[in-house]
């Protein structure tokens, strides 16, 4: 699919040479020509961003606006369209949802001062940054809730690979070596919004992550040795080691992204932290598919409603939302990190009180990682700064509700959090807290430019300047009475605009008695009122224009030391932030598990998969909401400790019995557990999983040429090549796609090598009931099935899972139950009758008349004659009535015949 955002067909583009052209179109197609290719250019125009030639074409039809000209050049006319700049950010987040980059051309001088050079000179204009989708970090093109990270993948040519990511919005900033069949789940784990990769990977990239623009880059960008000294050069250090130890593709994929980054933000380099190199194996795998089919962050469809984190999450903060996000998409594989997150959750649930102290202080303190991040880009104001600090203080003030109870202590990762939002240790973040809290108004504006948002009485110097502006207003505000006293006018009125300044305005017809007075100067004479000013007006607008300036100037100022203090209190502030977000993980968690009686879960390193009572939380929800009645909580074991335990289990049961649910919600029980959460179900004992695969439901994957029979298999070869006896395998009705005989020797097949050769914990669920046998067979593998009853010929799901195989299928069953006609129903009956004979199917199936050539059955609708007989009473009938009646019945039977 191309569209107008395809890189490959931007970069096809070509505009024209700036020769004959006018001085602004020279100079635009000169910033044109230092733009890339595949990014649209918004060239700054007093109040608008204009774009031209093929830009403008594609921003007309991506935005639905007008497409219009704007004089020629060498002979055609310029295809051109604008946006507004006040509203800039509306289009912008457009263009970056449809795909497209933008590289944004401003002004870098002042009108003004180009007219010094001469009427006809181009204000000076430069590409301040290139805004692409993994780059973002204004509040109006993020996602709150979740985080957007650009990543880069890197491919050796000695086979070695790495993935890179950058979170630009929070400072986050990391790489990994993967092997070059993990890329997928662990793009899939990232999910980023932009993907760099080198010219030839292009294709590849767009099917690992389908849902990531990509961003492809000239192969000497990915050079491992000039990857390093970026890296070097960037956090000024002579060696990397302290950071960690990369691998020469990490190097490759780290440099790459630097390198793009610097680009995009054109001179003011994002701010990250130092890189940091994840081990591979610290989190589970979990492969892409099962990702998609457990809906984690977000349903099938795409939305995050109805999804598990939506089922769960109670976090109060967007950086809290976002650390559940992540810890629920990389499962931990440490152990220590489990129970550290388990121990929070716990104490925060023990104590009621205190945690909802702590989510109360947590409301107010905002997004403080992305406004950092503002601040330290320089697009950052002193809301930013407000509310930034106001979260440190915040961190401050809820530490003393954790009284120093040696009875009942917090756990180590509580306390560390509380020792990171401590001012107290770094005395200059407490001075910069309570400094910027004095010293802004209450409610900042979002830009410095805009000033007024130094309090009054911070500096007296501001005070005076300001003193002095609002002096001189309420002076020209005095004139009014005085002019008009002066000329006898009363409708005299003194105003302002930005062409005139200050100015007195009268009616047309009370003009004369100015014009002749010299003490007004004519300025302008308009349908009904004419403008005049005075020398006087004129002085007291420059002093205002002085002590305005000067008072901007001195805010300016004053925001610029703040910023300058925060870049050096990076680290701490940071700290701070994170800390903040894991309290609210951990106070939500306990919310949650209190809301909806979710237990802790025992994580440790056996291979036991012990759940009791356990529930799929987002079924259970939307039970609950729809009125249709409760879940029914069902328990799984799988410690393959053999008889009841066995290591697989088949899970045989109707349609519509609640199969794929039992399998995904065990699923999802090893993901909450591992993510450090409490898990809906009575009790949990789980054995590090270290990766999850999921073959559930059958998504057509018809986007990347796969019917859904192929993508079925390609899923299941990679289950039965890659898992362990660490993984949890769950694998939903495989081999429905085709032929019976073939879909169950796939099936079978596939049981006894999970069984023999992978030796992982499995759900197989079935229809297959031949493979039900295999439980006998197999020492590990044991049947399980969801219990129905049939009532008065109507079939009824109990959703519960007992032991053993089902008796039967109830397939025809629940085909009745969805309407199907009452002939085919009874049709499927028969069939299914000598299918279940004791001979072979084919030959039971020999005799059997095809369905056409059956008479249809007679719809058991009653005659006529017998309608009417219904209605005859015979005691009532003389006998001439009833001689009647017989000819009348015998005349309907032979109309009817
Ligand atoms: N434990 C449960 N308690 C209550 N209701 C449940 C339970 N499990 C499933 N259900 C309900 O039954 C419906 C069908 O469940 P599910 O899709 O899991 O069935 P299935 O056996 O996998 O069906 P099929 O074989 O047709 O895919 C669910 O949408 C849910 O409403």
């Amino acid at each position: 699919m191309t569209s107008h955002a395809d890189p490959t067909a931007l970069n096809a583009r070509a505009f024209p040479t700036p020769e004959g052209g006018t001085p602004m179109m020279v100079q635009f197609l000169e910033l044109r020509a230092e733009a890339p290719l595949d990014a649209l250019l918004f060239y700054r125009m007093g109040d608008f961003y204009e774009l031209f030639f093929d830009d403008a074409v594609r921003a007309s039809d991506a935005l639905d606006i007008a497409l219009t000209k704007r004089g020629e050049h060498q002979g055609e006319p310029v295809p051109m369209c604008g946006v507004p700049v006040h509203n800039a950010p509306v289009y912008l987040s457009r263009l970056i949802k449809a795909g497209f980059k933008v590289a944004v051309g401003e002004q870098m001088e002042d009108p003004a001062e180009a007219k010094k050079r001469g009427a006809k000179s181009v204000v000076k204009r430069g590409i301040t940054r290139i805004v692409t989708p993994g780059t973002l970090t204004e509040d109006d093109l993020l996602e709150a809730r979740a985080a957007n990270r650009i990543a880069a993948i890197a491919r050796l040519a000695t086979g070695e690979c790495a993935l890179s990511w950058a979170d630009v919005s929070d400072g986050e900033f990391a790489s990994m070596r993967v092997g070059n069949d993990g890329l997928e789940a662990e793009l899939a784990a990232l999910n980023p919004s932009e993907v760099l990769c080198c010219d030839e990977d292009g294709k590849l990239a767009s099917e690992l992550a389908p849902h990531a623009v990509i961003t492809p880059r000239a192969r000497a960008k990915f050079d491992s040795g000039a990857g390093e000294r970026r890296l070097k050069q960037r956090f000024n250090v002579q060696s990397l080691d302290g950071f960690g130890a990369f691998t020469k593709a990490e190097l490759s994929a780290l440099g790459a992204l630097l390198d793009y980054l610097e680009l995009s933000q054109a001179g003011a380099p994002a701010r990250l932290r130092p890189p940091l190199s994840l081990p591979s194996g610290a989190a589970m795998v979990i492969d892409p598919a099962a990702r998609m089919s457990l809906e984690i962050d977000r349903t099938l469809q795409g939305s995050r409603k109805g999804s598990l984190i939506d089922a769960i999450d109670r976090t109060l903060t967007a950086p809290g939302a976002r650390l559940l996000a992540d810890r629920l998409s990389r499962p931990s594989m440490n152990l220590a990190e489990i129970q550290d997150r388990l121990d929070a959750a716990h104490f925060f649930l023990e104590n009621r009180a205190l945690r909802e102290q702590t989510r109360e202080r947590l409301k107010a303190a905002g997004d403080p990682a992305r406004c950092l991040s503002r601040l330290l880009l320089g697009r950052g104001g002193p809301r930013d700064l407000a509310q930034l600090s106001r979260a440190l203080k915040e961190g401050e003030k809820l530490i003393a509700g954790f009284a120093k109870d040696p009875l009942n202590a917090p756990p180590a990762p509580i306390n560390r959090a509380l020792d990171a939002l401590s001012l107290a240790q770094t005395p200059e973040l407490a001075r910069l807290v309570q400094e910027t809290q004095q010293s802004l108004v209450a409610e900042p504006p979002l830009l410095a430019r805009d000033g007024g948002f130094v309090a009054p009485g911070w500096t007296p110097a501001l005070d005076e300047a300001r003193g002095l502006r609002d002096e001189s207003r309420r002076v020209v505000a005095g004139l009014q009475a005085t002019y008009a006293q002066h000329s006898g006018i009363s409708a005299l009125k003194v105003k302002h605009n930005n062409v005139l300044g200050y100015f007195i305005e009268v009616s047309a017809k009370n003009a004369d008695a100015l014009m002749g007075d010299q003490a007004f100067i004519h300025r302008q004479t308009m349908a009904n009122a004419v403008r005049f000013s005075t020398p006087e007006l004129g002085e007291l607008e420059a002093k205002i224009a002085q002590a305005g300036e000067r008072a901007l100037a001195m805010e300016l100022e004053i925001f610029d030391a703040f910023r300058t203090r925060i870049e050096a209190l990076d680290a701490p502030i940071r700290r701070a932030a994170e800390a903040l977000a894991g309290l609210d993980v951990a106070a939500a968690t306990a919310h949650w598990a209190e809301e909806t009686g979710a237990e802790r879960p025992q994580v440790d390193d056996s291979l036991a998969f012990d759940i009791e009572g356990g529930k799929h939380p987002v079924v259970e929800r939307a039970l609950e909401r729809s009125g249709e009645g409760r879940f029914t909580p069902n328990g799984c074991h799988l410690n393959g400790a053999g008889g009841d335990h066995p290591r697989l289990m088949l899970v045989t049961g109707p349609n519509m019995a609640g199969k794929s649910t039992f399998l995904r919600q065990n699923a999802l029980m090893a993901i909450l557990a591992q993510a450090g959460l409490y898990v809906p179900a009575k009790s949990a004992r789980i054995g590090l999983v270290d990766r999850l695969f999921s073959r559930v439901g059958a998504a057509d994957d018809l986007s990347r040429g796969r019917s859904t029979f192929m993508a079925e298999m390609i899923e299941t070869a990679a289950i039965l090549n890659q898992a362990g006896p660490r993984a949890l395998v769950i694998l939903d009705e495989i081999g429905r796609g085709t032929a019976t005989f073939d879909g169950l020797s796939i099936a079978w097949a596939a049981v006894e090598h999970l069984h023999a050769v992978n030796q992982s914990r499995a759900l197989f669920a079935t229809h297959y009931h031949e493979l039900t046998r295999l439980a006998d067979e197999l020492e590990a593998a044991g049947n399980c099935s969801l219990k129905a009853k049939e009532w008065k010929g109507d079939l009824i799901f109990l959703h519960e899972v007992q032991k053993g195989p089902a008796d039967r299928s109830y397939g025809v069953e629940v085909a009745k139950r969805a309407g199907l006609p009452q002939a085919a129903v009874k049709r499927a009956t028969d069939i299914l009758k000598r299918l279940e004979s004791d001979d072979a199917p084919a030959a039971a199936l020999a005799d059997l008349p095809l369905f056409s050539s059956l008479a249809p059955e007679p719809e058991s609708r009653p005659s006529a004659s017998d309608e009417r007989l219904k209605e005859i009473d015979p005691d009532s009938l003389t006998p001439r009535e009833a001689l009647d009646v017989l000819y009348a019945l015998k005349a309907l039977s032979q109309n009817s015949g």
